[in-house]
C-alpha cells in the first residue's frame, strides 16, 4: 500500500445528522446530535506518544467518527496536541517524536512503512491555533494545495468554491489579487480553512482554531465547522470547554497523570457522546474538570 484510499466502502454513505450550531449554545445544554451510526473513519488503537525517551501520551484509544465533530479537552500539558499531531504524521516533523500502537484510517495503518506522510496530509488537513497565511494574494493561498497536486485548469472555480465553503467568498471576492496578511485574524483563519479545503481532506484537524480570535470572530469558526461537519469530519483540541460543549459531538477528555516512577503522561480519561460528557460523565476527573474543580 503507498498510496491512502478515502473511498472504503465501511463511509460510503453519509451517517451524521448535524444539529444547527445555533441549537446548542450553552455548557449540557448539548443536544449532541451524535450519530451512534455514523463509521469511524479514523481509530486510534492503544496509541503512545513519545518525544525521544519521555513517553508524553500514554495508551490512547478511541474513534474518528464520519462527517462529526469530535473534541479534545483536558488541562495544560495532558497531550492533545500531541494527539492530534500525530493523525496526520505532523508529529513526524518534529525530531525525536515517536508513535507506538496504531492509527488507522479506513482500516489501513498511516504509520505502516510504505504509507507516504504527504499522502496522509492530502486526506487528512490542518488548520493552527495562529492563522499563518502565506504571504500570497488570497487567491494564491487557496490555489496554493491544488497547483501543488497538479491542477492546471479549474482553479478559479477551486478557489471561489473554497472560499464559499469557508465563508470567506462574500468578503473576498472583490479583492482575490489582495495579499492574505491584509485581512482580519478572523478571516485570515477562515483563510486558513479554505485552504485546507481546496484539496478536498475528508478530515480536518484543528489545534485550537479560535483562541487567537475575539468572540465575534470566533463565533464565525464555530458556526463554520458546522457547516463544515456536512462533508468534513473534524477534530478540534480545544481549552474553551464552551466550545466543545456547543461545537461537538464527542468529547474526549485527556489529564495528565503521574504513574509510579514519577513521570507524567498524558492519559484519555474519557471519551463519550458530548452531552454525555457535560451532563453524565462517567469519571469523577472528568466531572471535577468540567465543572472546574481542577485544570
Ligand atoms: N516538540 C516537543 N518536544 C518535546 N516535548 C514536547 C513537544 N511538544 C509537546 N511536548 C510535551 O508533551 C506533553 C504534551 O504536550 P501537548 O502540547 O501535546 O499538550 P496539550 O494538552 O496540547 O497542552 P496545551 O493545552 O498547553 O497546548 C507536554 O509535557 C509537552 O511538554
Amino acid at each position: 500500500m503507498s498510496s491512502i484510499d478515502r473511498t472504503s466502502p465501511t463511509v460510503a454513505a453519509k451517517t451524521a445528522s448535524v444539529t444547527p450550531a445555533s441549537a446548542m449554545t450553552t455548557v449540557g445544554a448539548n443536544a449532541s446530535g451524535a450519530s451512534p451510526a455514523a463509521e469511524p473513519v479514523m481509530a486510534l488503537d492503544d496509541v503512545s506518544v513519545y518525544y525521544g525517551d519521555v513517553e508524553a501520551v500514554r495508551n490512547v484509544s478511541m474513534p474518528i467518527r464520519h462527517n462529526q465533530i469530535t473534541a479534545m479537552i483536558g488541562p495544560s500539558g495532558c497531550g492533545k496536541s500531541t494527539v492530534l499531531r500525530s493523525l496526520n504524521r505532523m508529529n513526524d516533523l518534529i525530531a525525536g517524536a515517536r508513535v507506538t500502537g496504531t492509527i488507522t484510517y479506513h482500516d489501513q495503518d498511516i504509520y505502516a512503512p510504505n504509507v507516504d506522510p504527504i499522502q496522509v496530509r492530502r486526506h487528512i488537513g490542518m488548520v493552527f491555533q495562529k492563522a499563518n497565511p502565506f504571504p500570497k494574494s488570497i487567491y494564491d493561498n487557496v490555489a496554493y494545495g491544488p497547483r501543488l497536486n497538479g491542477v492546471k485548469r479549474g482553479l478559479d472555480d477551486i478557489v471561489e468554491e473554497a472560499l464559499t465553503g469557508a465563508a470567506l467568498w462574500d468578503e473576498v471576492k472583490d479583492k482575490l489579487k489582495t495579499s492574505g496578511l491584509a485581512l482580519s485574524g478572523g478571516q485570515q483563519q477562515r483563510l486558513c480553512i479554505a485552504r485546507t479545503i481546496a484539496v478536498k481532506p475528508e478530515v480536518i484537524l484543528m489545534d485550537e482554531p479560535c483562541s487567537a480570535l475575539d468572540p465575534i470572530a470566533t463565533s464565525k469558526i464555530e458556526e463554520l465547522m458546522y457547516q463544515l461537519a456536512a462533508d468534513y469530519t473534524i477534530v478540534i483540541v480545544t481549552h474553551n470547554m464552551q466550545q466543545a460543549a456547543r461545537v461537538s459531538h464527542y468529547t474526549s477528555f485527556f489529564t495528565a497523570e503521574v504513574d509510579d516512577a514519577g513521570v507524567r503522561h498524558g492519559r484519555l480519561v474519557e471519551f463519550d457522546d458530548t452531552s454525555k460528557i457535560f451532563t453524565n460523565p462517567s469519571e469523577q476527573r472528568t466531572e471535577d474538570y468540567i465543572t472546574g474543580r481542577f485544570g
